[in-house]
């Protein structure tokens, strides 16, 4: 078994289609270990919808390209067009990140996916799930190379999200609204 990491994203009804998603993962590869989700504006496009993105990590022993097949018929099933253009909004986005510690191009996939490094969306959130956990090809912590991440333009803040009436992400505002009142 593999601990396989997945980047989720959304900005069509992102709860609902996240919510979805996060119901047909469990029930496919068991049990999940989850983000916070957080909320950024589109980069690369400009669209007045927010996307909201989290990482998803699991153990299984299935191929990148089964892992991929399956990725892609759930964003069908969520809506999305085989031939969505890459930068354009999206009801469900699921993105292979890692297959335990497989490098190069598998069955059309290329592992670990660029994006890891270049998309604060995806590293903060993988960060805080697997600090400890090193990246393939780089060889450094999770935590290392958000710390020493470059945001740039780039903003992005966590949201309340629950998932099967538990919650799964708090904003940063909760806690420090819940300590100002005691
Ligand atoms: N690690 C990977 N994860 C997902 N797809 C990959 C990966 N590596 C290569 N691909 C290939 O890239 C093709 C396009 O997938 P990709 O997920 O990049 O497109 P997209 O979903 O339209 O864009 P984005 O994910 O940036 O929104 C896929 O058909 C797949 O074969
Ligand atoms: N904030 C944000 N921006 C994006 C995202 C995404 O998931 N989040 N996905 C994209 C296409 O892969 C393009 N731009």
């Amino acid at each position: 078994m593999k601990l396989v990491t997945v980047s989720l994203g959304s900005n069509i009804y992102p709860t609902r289609h996240i919510r979805y998603c996060l119901d047909a993962l469990a029930e496919t590869f068991g049990s999940l270990q989850i983000s916070r989700v957080f909320e950024s504006e589109p980069v690369g496009f400009t669209d007045s919808r927010n996307f909201y993105n989290l990482v998803v990590a699991f153990h299984s022993d299935w191929s990148p390209g089964e892992l991929q097949a399956w990725s892609k018929q759930l964003e069908i099933e969520h809506g999305r067009l085989p031939d969505t253009a890459k930068f354009s909004p999206r009801a469900l986005d699921i993105d292979l990140l890692t297959v335990g510690s497989l490098c190069g191009t598998i069955d059309d996939v290329t592992l670990p996916r660029s994006e890891i490094t270049h998309n604060a969306f995806v590293l903060q959130p993988l960060a805080e799930l697997l600090p400890t956990e090193r990246h393939p090809l780089c060889d450094t912590s999770y935590a290392s190379l958000w710390k020493t991440f470059e945001l740039g333009s780039q903003r992005l803040w966590a949201v309340d999200f629950s998932w099967r009436g538990r919650w799964i992400s708090q904003s940063d505002e909760l806690p420090r609204l819940a300590a100002a009142r005691r």
